[in-house]
């Protein structure tokens, strides 16, 4: 990659923190790296990790090569309207805004500006993201290649159709939200019984996260992976019939299918009026 590439982040919130240390933990030197928000609020974490930060969104495009999109889904119409005169053939738009299509994108920058649409997850902070990207009419192979050097401390990065990006919104995106969920209710199964919070809260978090290092390692289904866990008769089948009682997997079924939805949706209303509320 090219030591003197320079990375832009409009929005400095959570999701661009998180790809901002993964692009760091590659061989971008902070240096040249800058992100711009409207406040100082979100700014000073960036500062920490010697980015360069600025409340000018037109400054930052007028320095970089890539830039990351990273505000709300609803102001993407706002601030590409911003920029739109500042973007050139040196730019490539980097959008992460759920549901936000790259017909949308790219209807809102100059004619033939390179664009791609990429989902990350906030697992990207810690180098254990999971991330789906695809191209617009403009972006050729070389700049998903490009993209794909970036972003390689991120974690798992894979390029697909644009009917897929809605779709990993829904199971990775979001879905970092549904397995917390079912850590939280896992340690408060184990506070219920009688152990302290803290440790239960401790366990709960090593075992979401040495059931995914064995389920990726492993390279088994995770129906086999779950029956190596059950004696017959014994304590798992037990807790798994009382999950299925439940109704955990038809919930956990939805709960995709409805943030998918959801991005859908989101990229309907930004492409309709460039206003969601
Ligand atoms: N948080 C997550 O887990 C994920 C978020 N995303 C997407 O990332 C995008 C950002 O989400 P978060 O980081 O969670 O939001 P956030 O609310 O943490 O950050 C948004 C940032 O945008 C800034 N901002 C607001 N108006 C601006 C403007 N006019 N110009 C420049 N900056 C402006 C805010 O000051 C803030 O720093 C969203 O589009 C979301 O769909 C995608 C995948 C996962
Ligand atoms: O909840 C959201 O809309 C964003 C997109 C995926 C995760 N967070």
């Amino acid at each position: 990659m090219d030591s003197q590439l320079q990375v832009g982040f409009i929005g400095a919130g959570n999701m661009a923190f998180g790809i901002a240390k993964g692009i760091l933990s590659g061989n971008v030197p902070p240096t040249n790296v800058k992100v711009s928000a409207p406040s100082l609020r979100n700014l000073g974490r960036f500062q920490e990790l010697n980015i360069s930060t600025t409340h000018s969104n037109t400054e930052v495009v007028c320095s970089c090569d890539v830039l990351f999109v990273a505000v709300k889904p609803h102001l993407v119409p706002t601030v590409l309207s911003e920029i739109s005169h500042h973007v050139t053939d040196r730019h490539t738009i980097v959008s992460v805004a759920a549901g936000v299509t790259l017909a949308t994108l790219e209807e809102l920058l100059p004619e033939g500006s390179r664009v791609i649409r990429l989902m990350p997850n906030l697992p990207c902070v810690v180098l254990q993201g999971a991330l789906l990207f695809t191209r617009g009419t403009h972006a050729k192979q070389e700049h998903g290649a490009l993209l794909c050097s970036l972003l390689q401390r991120c974690g798992l990065v894979e390029e697909g159709p644009e009917a897929w990006i809605d779709i990993h919104t829904g199971l990775s995106g979001s879905g970092v939200a549904f397995v917390y969920l079912f850590a939280e209710a896992l340690a408060e199964g184990a506070v219920k019984m009688g152990m302290p919070g803290a440790l239960a809260h401790r366990i709960a978090s090593q075992t979401v996260l040495g059931a995914g290092q064995l389920l990726l390692e492993s390279d088994k289904h995770p129906a086999q992976l779950r029956s190596e866990v059950c004696t017959p008769g014994g304590t798992t089948i037990y807790g798994l019939h009382a999950l299925e009682q439940g109704g955990v997997r038809a919930s956990t079924m939805a709960a995709v299918e409805s943030a998918t939805e959801r991005a859908r949706e989101l990229g309907r209303k930004t492409a309709g009026s460039g206003s969601m509320k």
